[in-house]
């Protein structure tokens, strides 16, 4: 009897028919979308002479085999160049290989190493006769691990193409845009200014600063004479000291001298815990000689009860987010406002929009509700008119501090650069901002390229990649390390990885803020928690994976580099249906240079990992040879992603979250980012999946007849429909949230009595 072995992968499979099986008998071992089985021709399926029904993956697998088989894909190959090796049918060599995504097999073979995961080497090990196991015509078990594999094991193997069916790269027309620049340093110190001399001391022996910024120049005098102010600089221009100083000056000046007891003088509310800690850190430091002044923090993710006793002794700069704000407004009853005499809203555009309206509200009622007269300060390097004016509702006449201004017409078609101020933003003048416009199969791998190219092949640098969702930063953290970071790549320097997002432990978050605020070099993947106002010193490159939701997060995003007038670079990753995004940052003074994705994908060339057999000597073979190492890596990415369920699954979710989020950008954005617009299995592709996985559409847009049929079961009452711009602000609140939200439903559910009772003390 014939006995042949299939390994099945999706839509290949790998036949050797030299293997005999020690007895009539079928072992079946499924991996997800991977099948090992060694069948004989006899049916139904027999195991140690009982019959057994077959598993649905069984079902599945003889179902698609029998599909293949009368379709005229070939199955079983003899092969003369390997085992992995595949043959082309004359008959079906053209015809699609991936149902879902609509790809074609690859014209060319390349080798690529094809690993088999581990539980399936064992099965097969087990049934193989030892004899046989070494035969030379077997296939070679490797590990997960992927990158293991030398160069000249790898087998010729077809891969979908991943340079086919893609939609044309557009050549990109590069709107006029007036440049706008801002003077990071004046030559003005602060000893002109009249600071008590400790405070100045502070300045220049623990914060190193001694001549002023343009903002600081600007900023201090008016907050020192006792005037609102709303105050927009570029990023990393000084904007804490601007308002860190006079907050400082006024209050050590206070007589009698602040108590503890006075509790809460100035409540500054940021958005992201990392945020608050940093500025913090800050005011520790200014107040260094200022000993009874106390500075706090309140946030997200702390111990509550702790943050009460530290109430109870007294804060008298109470720096905060604005969630966890409003719970010990809610709460403790130590809180009392009655003393407030500053507010300063950090990042105040983010604080005021939809996302934190409610919190907004509950915190200025309260504020409201008592005390002496306030100085109110509202900060950000994207306040635009339409936010200023919002913020009048609480401000007193307040003095409009804008430091960028017009300085070079870049072209001559603008006849008024003062035309379009209001939404116009600045950004740092030694920042190079590039974009790039990758087809959604080939992002992976050149985002992969790229950060290779930059920490593998030179030196120093230090990057923050931008992604849309938790889900998708813990798969590329994932993915990344076993692949770039694998056995194989124990080359110098070794590529260092690090995540932030709003769905870390706060220990966590606090830790690789850290790690990553002091080291030299490394990759921080991350969501838009670590957008805004932190200070990661030498950063080189900002990239962003996947475009922000608004003009503004861009600046703030890419504003994570070139700080305080040092160098830094940004690349912003596009699909060519969405370069219109570039006319939309070019709407507000943002002008990118492309960097080709030919170019990027180039640095493989480098990386003999990816290396390939064929002989390449004439230029257009090397544009070949790159491709083909692109396909090694990205093959290489679906191996791992599909070695096991749970990295099918990580990579599922990573998808879904994807989707959710394109779905949720803005509706002046649709027209670039629409969800319709998305080749799902080419998206697919983008998270090492090899298929789109069904049901994604329906759950990331609530569209599907899944949901009409939900609807008839469920007696729920139907949920409200959100908006784009609400969806839009679930997503940021997710991002931004305090963590009190899930403190204070789980408080309802299960309250200690100690803390029922500290409760009913304050
Ligand atoms: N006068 C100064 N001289 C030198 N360095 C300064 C001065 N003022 C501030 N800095 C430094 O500049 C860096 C950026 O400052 P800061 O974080 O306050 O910028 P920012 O304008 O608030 O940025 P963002 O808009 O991103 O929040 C910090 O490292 C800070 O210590």
């Amino acid at each position: 009897m014939k006995e042949e072995l299939y390994l099945e992968h999706r839509s290949s499979i790998w036949s050797i028919e030299t293997v005999k099986c020690t007895s009539d008998r079928r072992v079946n071992m499924a991996e997800d979308t991977l099948m090992l089985n060694i069948t004989s021709d006899s049916a139904p399926y027999f195991h140690s002479n009982r019959y057994q029904r077959p598993t649905s993956k069984e079902k599945w697998a003889s179902r698609n085999i029998e599909k293949r088989k009368s379709s005229g894909i070939q199955e079983v190959v003899p092969s003369k160049r390997g085992l992995y090796s595949y043959e082309k049918d004359s008959k079906t060599e053209d015809k699609p290989s991936y149902e879902d995504t609509g790809e074609e097999e690859q014209s060319y073979q390349i080798p690529v190493s094809k690993p088999v995961p581990k539980a399936a080497s064992k099965a097969l090990s087990s049934v193989i006769p030892k004899s046989d196991q070494s035969n030379q015509a077997q296939p070679k078990l490797k590990s997960k691990h992927v990158g293991e594999n030398k160069v000249e094991d790898r087998a010729f193997v077809k891969t979908s193409s991943l340079f086919k069916n893609n939609p044309d790269i557009p050549d990109v027309h590069r709107p006029a845009v007036t440049q706008l620049k801002e003077k990071v340093f004046t030559s003005d110190s602060f000893a002109g200014l009249d600071l008590h001399p400790h405070l100045v001391a502070t300045l220049t022996k623990v914060l190193n600063v001694t001549s002023m910024t343009s903002v600081q120049k600007e900023t201090i005098p008016v907050l020192l004479s006792g005037r609102d102010a709303v105050v927009r600089s570029q990023t990393g221009s000084g904007k804490t000291l601007a308002y860190g100083i006079p907050l400082v000056q006024s209050l050590q000046a206070v007589e009698p001298k602040i108590k503890a007891r006075d509790g809460p003088l100035a409540v500054i509310v940021v958005p992201t815990r990392e945020l608050a800690q940093q500025s913090f850190q800050i005011f520790q430091k200014l107040l260094k000689p200022f000993t009874w002044i106390v500075p706090g923090v309140l946030m997200g993710g702390e111990k509550r009860k702790a943050e009460k006793a530290r109430l109870r002794k007294g804060i008298n700069i109470l720096i905060t987010t604005p969630g966890r704000l409003v719970d010990h407004i809610k709460n403790t009853l130590s809180i009392a406002f009655s003393a407030v005499r500053w507010l300063i809203l950090d990042e105040a555009d983010r604080i005021l929009d939809l996302g934190f309206e409610k919190d907004l509200t509950v915190i200025l009622n309260s504020l409201n509700a008592t005390g002496p007269p306030r100085q109110n300060v509202l900060l950000s390097a994207t306040l635009t008119d339409g936010l200023s004016r919002l913020a009048g509702i609480c401000m007193n006449e307040p003095v409009s501090i804008q430091v960028g201004e017009k300085a070079e017409l870049c072209s001559k078609s603008l006849p008024d650069p003062a035309a379009d101020l209001p939404d116009s933003f600045t950004v740092p003048e030694k920042l190079q901002q590039h974009m790039v416009l990758v087809p959604s199969k080939l992002r992976l791998v050149c985002l992969a390229a790229f950060l290779l190219s930059k920490c593998k092949f030179e030196k120093g640098h230090k990057i923050i990649v931008f992604v849309s969702s938790c889900e998708a930063v813990e798969f590329l953290l994932t993915l990344f390390k076993a692949v770039l970071c694998g056995p194989k790549a124990k080359q110098q320097p070794p590529l260092s990885f690090l995540r932030l997002h709003g769905n870390m432990k706060q220990e966590e978050r606090t830790e690789a803020f850290h790690d990553f605020s002091v080291c030299k070099t490394g990759i921080l993947l991350c969501t838009d928690v670590a957008a805004r106002g932190l200070d990661l010193p030498q950063v080189t490159w900002i990239v962003q994976f996947n475009p922000p939701s608004s003009p503004a997060e861009y600046v703030h995003r890419v504003g994570r580099t070139a700080r305080i007038g040092e160098k830094g670079s940004s690349l912003l990753f596009l699909t060519p249906v969405e370069t219109a995004y570039t006319t939309l940052l070019a709407n507000h003074n943002i002008s990118l240079s492309e960097i080709k994705l030919e170019t990027i994908l180039s640095s493989l060339m480098l990386d003999d990992r990816f290396k390939v057999r064929g002989k390449y000597d004439s230029k257009s073979s090397k544009a070949q040879e790159v491709r083909e190492r692109a396909t090694v890596l990205q093959t290489e990415f679906e191996d791992f992603v599909h070695a096991d369920d749970n990295s099918v699954q990580m990579a599922k979710k990573a998808l879904q979250s994807f989707l959710r989020a394109y779905t949720a950008y803005p509706s002046n954005m649709k027209h670039i980012f629409h969800i319709k617009t998305l080749h799902l299995g080419h998206a697919a592709k983008s998270f090492g999946l090899r298929d789109a996985p069904q049901g994604l559409v329906s759950t990331a847009n609530g569209s599907s007849k899944e949901r009409g049929k939900d609807k008839s079961k469920d007696k729920r009452p139907p949920k409200k429909k959100l908006s784009a711009k609400e969806q839009e602000a679930v997503l940021m609140r997710s991002e931004y949230a305090s963590g009190m939200d899930k403190d204070s439903k789980k408080k309802k559910k299960k309250k200690t009595q100690a803390e029922g009772e500290e409760d009913s003390v304050d």
